[in-house]
């Protein structure tokens, strides 16, 4: 529990005069009377992000092809320009990050790339908390090597359906794993894995290993390069707030930059060849080469203005922020919403508690939409989860109190019941 912890909305309100970070709250688009918390699903647009698409529209409508070389964010750097922003979030050099593809277009490009079945080591290894994106990608490469995935996808199981043990996906590093992918953050219940120390162990035992940085981009600090974490892919629409369907992210270590890439493309070239037109496919020397194809530029653009706001704010303070969100939503769920059926399934130790809680009751479809209802903004994940994410920059401590308010009302008066107790197409 924080320390002097009161459930009340004065106390709510003196966190946020507190609060170093509550300048940036303003700068983003919050509808009145809704309170957002599905920030860890697509963070909320920012007048910065909305200005920079705005700026490379004009570009576009000034210098049609030209835009590729001049204007205000010229397109044949954007990429690069990008990956050098996001490189101190994740703990990397500017050349090791390159803001390209999508998450499971990221995760087939670097799975192609370290995926080297050999001898009788032929696994990869996952775990079964696992977004599912992820799985069936790791499936199809193994399929593309003429190997079954039933018997080559190690899923590692978790002990308790919430939670994964550190010491089990070590004891699965046999010497028949090629590969190791897990995620950074679950994204149920919101655990940090100790990438450092799951590293160490791939490495000890040879084999390559990377992470999914999906629901750890832009909420929690990361040290890939000093970790030595071989590669890592992301979105950057989650915390990192660039647009539904923002161009996501890769980490390649740089003593990686000698392999050729199992996808390659024109624009993985080394741009002063890229134009050169030749069939031999000259790599950048960075992350860079892990490019394919024309980059996406207008699902590009917000990410300029909204990586700013990172900067300025900084990723230690975001991350010290985001730890005293949850921690205070965690203490009024349990003195508010105690004997009402819900169950914390988040870990409680900061160092293992990621950017949102996740919050288990048996009704929670149709809880969840009792929450909109109300206006508040949840998202809800089969077969009992409403995740809550309030974010470092933009959810101020009033507003977690009053969503908790809400969700006590909800639960008293039992408005959850007029409501079927059945998950919504996109949750
Ligand atoms: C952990 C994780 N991995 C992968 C994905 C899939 O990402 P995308 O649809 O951007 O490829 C998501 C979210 O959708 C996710 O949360
Ligand atoms: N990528 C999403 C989408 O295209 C539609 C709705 C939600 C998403 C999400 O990102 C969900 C998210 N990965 C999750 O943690 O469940």
């Amino acid at each position: 529990m924080m320390s002097e912890f009161l459930p009340t909305l004065e106390f709510a309100k003196q966190l946020d005069e507190k609060d170093t970070l509550s300048r940036f709250r303003e700068e983003f688009y919050l509808k009145p009377g809704t309170i957002y918390m599905d920030g860890n699903s697509l963070g909320l647009l920012s007048k910065r992000a909305e200005k920079t698409l705005l700026e490379t529209l004009e570009d576009w409508k000034q210098y049609g092809i030209d835009g590729w070389t001049q204007g205000k964010h010229p397109w044949f750097y954007m990429s690069e320009e990008l990956g050098k922003k996001l490189a101190p979030l994740v703990g990397a050099s500017e050349e090791e990050v390159i803001v390209t593809g999508s998450t499971t277009v990221n995760l087939h490009q670097l799975v192609s790339t370290f995926y080297k079945p050999e001898g009788k080591r032929t696994k990869i290894l996952a775990d079964e908390l696992n977004f599912p994106s992820d799985i069936y990608a790791l499936q199809s490469q193994l399929r593309l090597h003429g190997l079954d995935p039933d018997t080559h996808l190690i899923r590692v199981k978790s002990r308790d359906g919430r939670y994964l043990d550190e010491e089990d996906l070590i004891q699965a590093m046999t010497d028949e794993v090629a590969l190791v992918v897990l995620p950074t953050i679950l994204y149920r219940s919101g655990q940090i894995l100790d990438m450092k120390r799951l590293t160490e162990a791939a490495h000890k035992k040879g084999i390559i290993i990377g992470f999914d940085a999906c629901h750890s981009a832009g909420s929690i600090p990361h040290y890939f390069s000093e970790w030595d974490v071989d590669f890592a892919f992301w979105c950057n629409y989650k915390h990192l707030n660039g647009g539904p369907g923002a161009v996501g992210a890769l980490f390649v270590n740089r003593k990686h930059f000698n392999q050729l890439p199992g996808m390659t493309g024109w624009f993985g070239s080394n741009k002063e060849k890229q134009f050169d037109m030749e069939h031999t496919f000259t790599p950048a020397n960075s992350a860079g080469a892990f490019q394919i194809g024309t980059p996406h530029v207008l699902s590009l653009a917000p990410l300029i203005g909204s990586l700013d706001m990172f900067h300025e704010a900084g990723i230690e303070r975001i991350r010290e922020k985001s730890l005293k969100l949850t921690q205070y939503l965690m203490d009024l769920i349990e003195t508010e919403l105690a004997g009402m059926g819900f169950h914390i399934g988040s870990p409680r130790e900061e160092e293992r508690r990621g950017g949102h809680v996740s919050l288990e009751h048996e009704e929670a479809a149709r809880i969840c939409k009792s929450l909109k209802e109300n206006g508040v903004i949840p998202d809800f994940r089969a077969p009992n989860i409403i995740r809550l994410a309030p974010v470092a920059l933009y959810t101020s401590y009033q507003e977690v109190w009053e969503v908790v308010q809400i969700l006590k009302t909800i639960m008293t008066e039992k408005q959850y019941e007029k409501f079927k107790n059945e998950r919504e197409v996109v949750a």
